[in-house]
This record gives C-alpha cells, sequence and structure tokens, in this order.
C-alpha cells in the first residue's frame, strides 16, 4: 500500500510502484475479453453529436475483425504472467482423494470439487454463450438456487452441469448423504469429529445437535472453505459474480463506431454509448468491481501534493477553490494499443465540482488540451509511465484527448514485471 501511494508523485514515481499498480489492474480483468481487435489505422476520426470522441467508423471495425490483424487472445492477457487465482472449469478434477492430513481416503467416494474460472463471466471470452451466461448471471442475481447466505452474487456450480461434466445436484446431493452416513458409523465414538455442517460432535453421551439450514443443501453450505491434503486449500464460491464480471471491452455508439481504446471501469459503469453512469457493465450486466482503496489513496496524495504546488505557486489562501477534492466513485482504466487513440472532448457526464485525476502507465501518450475542440489550438503536454495529471475548478471543462501513443517507449522494467502489452494504460478518476 505504502509503494503504491508513492506512484502519485508527479513522475517521481518509481519504477516498481507503477508495476504494482499495472498489475493490479490487470489481474483484475483482463486486458480485452471481447477479442477484438486493436485498431491499427492512425487517421484522426472526426467527431459528431454522437461520437464525441471521434472514432473510427463500423464498416472499418468489421475489416478489421475478419482480417489478419486480430491480435491473439495470449496477446491481450496481461494477466497470464499473474493468474490471480488457479480457478479450474470443464473438468472434474478426479483422482485420489486425501484426507487434509495428507492421508488416502479409501472410502471409493469422489467428491469433486470444481472452482468457478472467473474468465468464464468476462465477458464474451469464453466459449460459453454470452445467452448462457446472462441466463446464469440472471439466476444467481434473482437469488434463484443462491442460497440466502450471502448479498454477493454466487456461483451455482449445478449450473455449469451441462457443460462442464459434473455430477447432477442429485447425484452429488446423494453421495454427500452417503458420505455422511459412513462417516456417522460407530468407530468415530468418543472422537472429535465435524460434520459437514460444521457440528462439532465430542463424545458419546453428549446430546448431537446438527445445524439447520433453511436452504436446500448442495448450494453454498457444503465445505465451502476446506483443506484438501497439507498445503492445499481450496475456497469455494470464493470470488463473488460481482468480482468476476466486468472486464475490458471496446465500447463502441449506436451507429456502430468503435473507441480506439479498450476500457473497463471501476466503482460504477460508464457507458460511452448513452453517456450514462450506471451500476452494471455492458458486456455481462455484472456490477464492476469496487475501487480498490489502494487507488483511492492515490487520489489523496496526489491532490494534497497537488495543492501544496499551487499554494506555493499562488497567492490563493485555499487552493481547494483552485482544484476542489473529490472522493472518486469511478475509475475508468483505458488501454490504448501503440494505435490508440482519444480525439477532443470534455468530460461532461459527471457532477460539475467533479475532478478528473489521470493516471499513466506504459507507453507515452501525447495529451493535448485547450478552451476549444481544435486540434490546431491545442497544447500539448507528454505523457509519461508513471506521471499523474489533474484537472478542475477553472479547467474543469477544458477540451482534453490522446492523438497518439509513443510506441515501445514504456519502461523495460516495468513491461518485464507485469507483462503489459505494449500501449498505454490510463486510469481516469471521477467522482460522479
Ligand atoms: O487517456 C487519457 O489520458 C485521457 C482519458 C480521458 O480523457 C477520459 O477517459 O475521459
Ligand atoms: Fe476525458
Amino acid at each position: 500500500m505504502h509503494s503504491l501511494q508513492r506512484i502519485f508523485g508527479f513522475g517521481l514515481c518509481r519504477l516498481s510502484t507503477t508495476s504494482r499498480v499495472s498489475r493490479q489492474i490487470c489481474s483484475l480483468k483482463k486486458m480485452n475479453p471481447s477479442r477484438k481487435p486493436i485498431s491499427s489505422s492512425s487517421d484522426y476520426s472526426s467527431f459528431t453529436a454522437q461520437n464525441p470522441f471521434g472514432n473510427e467508423s463500423a464498416a472499418e471495425e468489421t475489416t478489421q475483425s475478419s482480417g489478419a490483424k486480430i491480435m491473439n487472445e495470449k496477446q491481450f492477457r496481461c494477466e497470464e504472467n499473474f493468474p490471480p487465482l488457479s480457478v479450474n472449469i470443464g473438468s472434474s478434477s478426479k483422482g485420489r482423494n486425501f484426507n487434509k492430513w495428507g492421508k488416502r481416503t479409501d472410502s471409493g467416494l469422489e467428491l469433486r470439487q470444481e472452482a468457478v474460472n472467473s474468465s468464464e463471466f468476462e465477458g464474451i471470452t469464453n466459449a460459453v454463450s454470452l445467452q448462457e451466461e446472462h441466463s446464469l448471471l440472471n439466476r444467481s442475481r434473482t437469488g434463484i438456487n443462491s442460497g440466502l447466505q450471502s448479498s454477493h452474487m454466487t456461483v451455482n456450480l449445478s449450473e455449469h452441469e451441462d457443460s462442464v461434466n459434473v455430477p447432477s445436484l442429485q447425484e452429488y446431493e446423494h453421495e454427500r448423504i452417503a458420505k455422511i452416513a459412513r462417516h456417522s458409523l460407530p468407530r468415530h465414538f468418543g472422537q472429535k469429529k465435524v460434520y459437514p455442517g460444521g457440528v462439532v460432535k465430542k463424545s458419546e453421551g453428549l446430546p448431537v445437535v446438527e445445524r439447520f439450514n433453511i436452504c436446500l443443501p448442495g448450494f453454498r453450505d457444503i465445505k465451502t472453505r476446506e483443506v484438501l491434503r497439507p498445503g492445499m486449500v481450496l475456497l469455494k464460491h470464493y470470488i463473488s459474480i460481482r468480482e468476476q464480471s466486468g472486464g475490458f471491452y471496446r465500447p463502441g455508439y449506436k451507429d456502430g463506431a468503435k473507441l480506439r481504446l479498450h476500457m473497463m471501469c471501476l466503482g460504477m459503469n460508464w457507458d460511452p454509448q448513452t453517456r450514462k453512469y450506471n451500476k452494471q457493465h455492458p458486456v455481462d450486466n455484472c456490477e464492476p468491481p469496487d475501487i480498490p482503496l489502494g487507488f483511492r489513496l492515490l487520489v489523496q496524495r496526489a491532490i494534497k501534493d497537488a495543492h501544496c504546488l499551487i499554494e506555493k505557486e499562488s497567492d490563493m489562501v485555499n487552493p481547494e477553490d483552485i482544484l476542489p477534492s473529490i472522493s472518486p466513485n469511478i475509475c475508468i482504466a483505458n488501454f490504448y494499443s501503440i494505435h490508440g487513440r482519444l480525439g477532443l472532448h470534455q468530460d461532461r457526464d459527471e457532477s460539475r465540482e467533479s475532478l478528473r485525476k489521470g493516471l499513466s502507465i506504459g507507453d507515452s501518450a501525447e495529451f493535448l488540451y485547450g478552451d476549444e475542440r481544435e486540434v490546431d489550438q491545442a497544447s500539448k503536454v507528454l505523457l509519461e509511465s508513471g506521471d499523474v495529471l489533474l484537472f478542475g475548478g477553472e479547467s474543469r471543462m477544458v477540451f482534453h484527448g490522446v492523438p497518439s501513443i509513443v510506441p515501445f517507449s514504456a519502461p523495460e522494467p516495468l513491461k518485464s514485471k507485469t507483462g503489459l502489452r505494449h500501449g498505454r494504460l490510463n486510469l481516469t478518476f471521477r467522482q460522479f
């Protein structure tokens, strides 16, 4: 956390700190769950009311989709170097059974443990069709089959049965009951034993109190956390649907044009198509993950440092009047390929007081800003990896944009430590 805070230091950050931020964001999501190509055209785009950022045409997108410029998934993945969790879907973990102390069990019963692959829920990445995902998510959202134990959305294994070849719920439940029956044999009398419901039975003679769950068994109440063998722990249903959802995608407009970047939101979702903030990610309808605390602290620190600078350079008593503070509730992560760009625009979908802070990681970017939507009249500044740019107050509605990325300009150690692909990651913090 401490090193994260150092990132916001007006370009004084250490490389290791930027690595951590990009690693954090990369491990949150894949860089491109939609498997769509990153634009390779470098033309400057035109602006319309519908396309305030200036975008490429739908036709161009179609050509690219079928062309050779599509990057494969491995190229897009940043998290492959830093898998956040080992997850597993599509096959059951058949094989030997061990008790938690490492002894092989001879019961012959095979309890299949399935972890849910977070990537299955990240947009349209995987073979599971979007429709299936939506029905799964909707069922989980409405609470059907999900139990009443958590306010988070949870994944139901049974919903994957068709696609992952696991036993049906009935089979599973049958096996579970059979196992309980076997373990209830008198040879255990007098010994301390933990039952699947979490009940500890101490010794003969004491009243046996079995836990009663008003929810059907077979879901969240079956061994949600288990030591499989020494050094191997399974945390089932550990990541909520909410945490699994979202991901980078290429936003577009009603007319089919696309922005020349990939985007994902934290905290709230901002949809360039409707220009609205809402709770749901447009790809999978799930809520975006929260803004990590470390990011919030970075923002606070940057504001503080900016205020110190303003105080030093002006007679103003209260730097808040010049650059108001914010407590961000949205973080937009934009990933630009080396051909990415963003046309001149104003950030006008948030409150007027909202301040905009942007953090750059990876390749440098040319950044334009000015009072008019005129490239020729705009001023230009180079934003390098680790730089933070804040604007608010009088500059709140400044036109700004990224006309180009400086290819392969990212610090080498950053790339090798994070696996960040060529391009630039921008984190923009706003308060709605
Ligand atoms: O990438 C940048 O620095 C600009 C991003 C931006 O302006 C935005 O997300 O509104
Ligand atoms: Fe902007």
